[in-house]
């Protein structure tokens, strides 16, 4: 269970430039759901991800891993639990070294042998497992330098190393953004198997809405730093992309704004 409770955030507080980027929002995760974020520019939807990876000090609130009050605690030791993956594929992994070598700094995460210990049969035989369901034939590239690899590619190795240990939370920042049309599609169904064994619990900013109703078990809606919409069951299951829009003016008193959402 993750628990999000009351969090508030402000941005160049007492200045003019003050901005409330996120207002006492309020959002509980059962174990292995899926959400999918979307929202209008500037909601709050990316603040969402860095209050819960620790990116910065909240302003009140409280947030919960399981029983665990990690309000305070730095990013780093929040590392341990919970894993991200961002727009840019450069910056899960590291260009200079080998696909291998990626895999095996993801898999000692926290370890004290991590860069000491060479890489054992073992570990290779997982990875190469683990490269295998990818579909992309990386299992026979383990000494291939990772600026090697497409855009696709290198998103697709960061996924994997990012659920490599099992996080308690996967964070996905519009993951598939930069992406060409089809190599998104490739890594957004690869992010539903990646989640799927074993279940992980999962927030993904998408700005496809179509993404947003179709991957996952759940969607939120983020409006001016709040929580305005959170749909699941049944009522997803029913809903059309005009519906929801729909039902984002109800709640906003708002037309959406956000260019790539509308053109996606
Ligand atoms: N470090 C920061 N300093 C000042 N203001 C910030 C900072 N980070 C975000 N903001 C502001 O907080 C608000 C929320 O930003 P955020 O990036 O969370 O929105 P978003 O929903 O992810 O938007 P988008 O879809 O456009 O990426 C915006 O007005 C943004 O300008």
């Amino acid at each position: 269970m993750i628990t999000i409770h009351n969090v508030t955030k402000v941005f160049n507080k007492g200045t003019v430039n003050e901005k409330i980027a996120l207002n006492q929002v309020n959002l509980e995760l059962s174990p292995g759901d899926f959400v999918t974020v979307i929202g209008s520019n500037g909601a709050g939807k990316s603040t969402l991800l860095n209050a819960v990876a620790g990116n910065f000090e909240i302003d009140s609130g409280e947030i919960y891993i399981e029983d665990k009050n990690i309000t305070n605690l730095p990013q780093y030791k929040r590392a341990q639990f919970i894993s991200r993956v961002f727009q840019d594929p450069m910056l899960g992994t590291a260009g200079s070294m080998n696909i291998e070598e990626n895999m095996v700094m993801a898999l000692r995460r926290g370890s004290r042998l991590r860069l000491r210990k060479a890489i054992s049969h073992k570990e290779r035989a997982f990875f190469r497992e683990e490269l295998r369901k990818l579909g992309l034939g990386l299992e026979d590239r383990l000494t291939t330098r990772v600026s090697l690899l497409s855009g696709g590619q290198r998103q697709a190795l960061t996924l994997l190393m990012a659920t490599l240990q099992n996080p308690k939370l996967l964070l996905l920042d519009e993951h598939t953004a930069a992406l060409d049309p089809k190599t998104a599609e490739k890594v957004l169904d690869l992010t539903c198997r990646v989640a799927d064994n074993p279940r992980l619990t999962t927030l993904m900013i998408t700005h496809n809405l179509h993404h947003a109703l179709s991957v996952g078990n759940r969607t939120i809606m983020m409006h001016e730093g709040r929580v305005i919409l959170d749909i699941k069951g049944e009522k997803r299951a029913n809903i059309t992309i005009e519906h929801l829009l729909g039902m984002f003016e109800e709640a906003s008193g708002a037309k959406i704004e956000n260019d790539r959402m509308l053109l996606a």
